[in-house]
């Protein structure tokens, strides 16, 4: 997703101000001036990036820019915070929950991914032990209700809809009355979309949203809709109350700004965002990793929920424990690289892993940087067993050793110097997980209560630490991801789920 762009651009700019001997106010303008332009360039909307520009000129006080602070991370700092501001809109969304009967009603325009999405939610909360069920109020649309059939046949979640009937008011309110007597606890209700926005969509909308009565209204919008998202946005919001919103193809060329934009005019959460076709690509959104990740500042939370995702479920016990043990060699790490290459996306998960994302793979780079790591791959292919599962980075400093790397692999030895050294750099940032106690498979509940906010403390960057809130921000930070939740997430990788 070009949104990494923003995320590149942005921390260039913030570079190249702590780069400046002097900071004065026309150094932190111009480093303004910079990131307003990456965030229009990235569709978001005018009106926001000028609110951003002048909170950040009220905040940033060139003062404490002076020598002796770090200018660049107070600067990012603030960043970061305005960023957090525009993406949050204070109040969280309604959640489903599990038991407790509820009417979710999608609205968007045609073809924002509202049909695949509303299959992808009931997807993702009936692995969460829901009882969800899909109703298709989209009569406007000729194989609306035989894709929401198909889509809901291949994720076996019951639906209901007609080929006959074309008041999609009517079809949504027996739909709804259906589901409820059958104890469906999610019941989803897609509606139609048109073109553009027209007012026969919002009145239908409304009829639709009056009969169902829904706890939650989501509006679908597509990230590639650039400058155009605030108003489409704030006329939806206008016609029915919007409660949360998704944005759908961040897997596409789209610049993504327009995500923060829709926030702003809805005055409501974004709460997953749709990664690709596949009913498993979409995404729980959260605003400090999303930020954190686009100012190239690491996710660690989400670093361990991919853990689960990109390494192979029969390597999982082991590679956690040999981190436990605080044991970090090249083999690990020749491991982890075949389970990134194998994953696709590069960036997504560098992105993510406290320690790899900026260095081993800048914003921009990553056809570079694969080819890199798969020249790193290459050196270790002519290593021996022995230096591969070895932990004493002492081996390394043995110049024939080095050689014969070189010769064997047809490198240089700086290649291979510098291979070894990313290797000790990730190393160093591995073993600090030293002392995680795993628990034996099905413990989860051990699992939660044995990873604390210490624990995290030790293996994040400092400077994520920092923008956490330090210790504190951390602790209340795991305790809103519920050390359940979180616990669960990590079992997950024990092969529990
Ligand atoms: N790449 C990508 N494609 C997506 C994503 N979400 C949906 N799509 C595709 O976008 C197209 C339109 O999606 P639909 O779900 O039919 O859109 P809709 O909003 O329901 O359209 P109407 O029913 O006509 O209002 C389909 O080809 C989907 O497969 C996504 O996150 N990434």
């Amino acid at each position: 997703m070009v949104l990494a762009e923003l995320g590149g651009r942005i921390s260039s700019a913030l570079q190249k101000m702590s780069n400046v001997t002097v900071i004065d106010q026309k150094a932190v303008q111009e480093c303004i001036n910079e990131i307003n332009r990456a965030l229009l360039q990235s569709d978001v909307s005018f009106k926001l990036v000028q609110t951003l520009a002048s909170n950040l000129k009220k905040t940033v006080n060139p003062d404490d820019l002076a020598a002796g602070h770090n200018k660049r991370k107070i600067m990012q700092q603030a960043v970061f915070n305005e960023l957090c501001g525009l993406l949050d809109p204070g109040k969280p969304s309604y959640t489903p929950k599990k038991g407790k009967q509820c009417v979710v009603m999608f609205v968007g325009l045609q073809g924002s991914g509202k049909t695949t999405t509303c299959t992808k939610y009931a997807h993702y909360y009936r692995k969460k032990g829901f009882k969800p069920s899909l109703v298709c109020a989209d009569t406007f649309r000729a194989g609306a209700f035989d894709q929401l059939k198909q889509n809901a046949t291949k994720a076996n979640i019951p639906f209901f809809g007609s080929y006959t009937e074309t008041d999609p008011v009517v079809i949504a309110q027996s739909g709804v009355e259906k589901f409820k007597k059958e104890n469906s606890d999610l019941i989803i209700v897609d509606t139609s979309g048109r073109h553009k926005q027209e007012a026969s969509l919002f009145e239908e909308m409304r009829q639709v949203s009056e009969v169902t009565k829904p706890d939650l209204i989501i509006f679908v919008m597509d990230s590639s809709i650039g400058q155009a998202a605030f108003d489409q946005a704030q006329a939806f919001k206008q016609s029915v109350p919007v409660g949360a919103v998704i944005i759908t193809k961040m897997d596409g060329h789209a610049k993504g700004g327009g995500a923060l934009s829709a926030v702003a005019a809805t005055k409501s959460p974004v709460i997953f965002l749709g990664t690709g076709e596949h009913m498993d690509e979409f995404e729980p959104f959260d605003v400090k990793p999303f930020v954190s990740r686009l100012l190239g500042m690491g996710d660690w939370s989400g670093f361990m929920d991919k853990i689960h995702d990109v390494v192979p479920m029969d390597q999982q016990p082991e590679l956690l424990q040999k981190l436990s043990e605080g044991s970090f060699t090249l083999r690990i790490m020749y491991e982890q690289f075949q389970n990134i290459l194998k994953l696709g996306p590069l960036n997504q998960v560098f992105s993510m892993i406290p320690g790899f994302s900026t260095e081993l793979m800048p914003k921009g780079r990553e056809k570079e940087s694969q080819a890199r790591i798969k020249k790193f791959m290459t050196m270790m292919d002519s290593m021996t067993n022995a230096e591969l599962d070895s932990t004493n980075q002492k081996l390394f400093a043995e110049p024939s050793r080095i050689n014969r790397i070189a010769r064997g692999s047809g490198h240089t030895v700086q290649e291979v110097q510098e291979m070894i050294d990313e290797y000790k750099r990730l190393a160093k940032v591995w073993t600090k997980m030293k002392g995680l106690k795993i628990p034996k498979k099905g413990d989860m509940s051990a699992m939660s209560r044995n990873i604390n906010a210490q624990q995290m403390s030790k293996v994040l960057p400092p400077q994520m630490l920092k923008q956490l809130g330090g210790m504190g921000g951390l602790q209340s930070l795991m305790k809103q991801m519920g050390s359940k939740d979180f616990g669960k997430e990590f079992g997950g990788a024990f092969g529990d789920k």
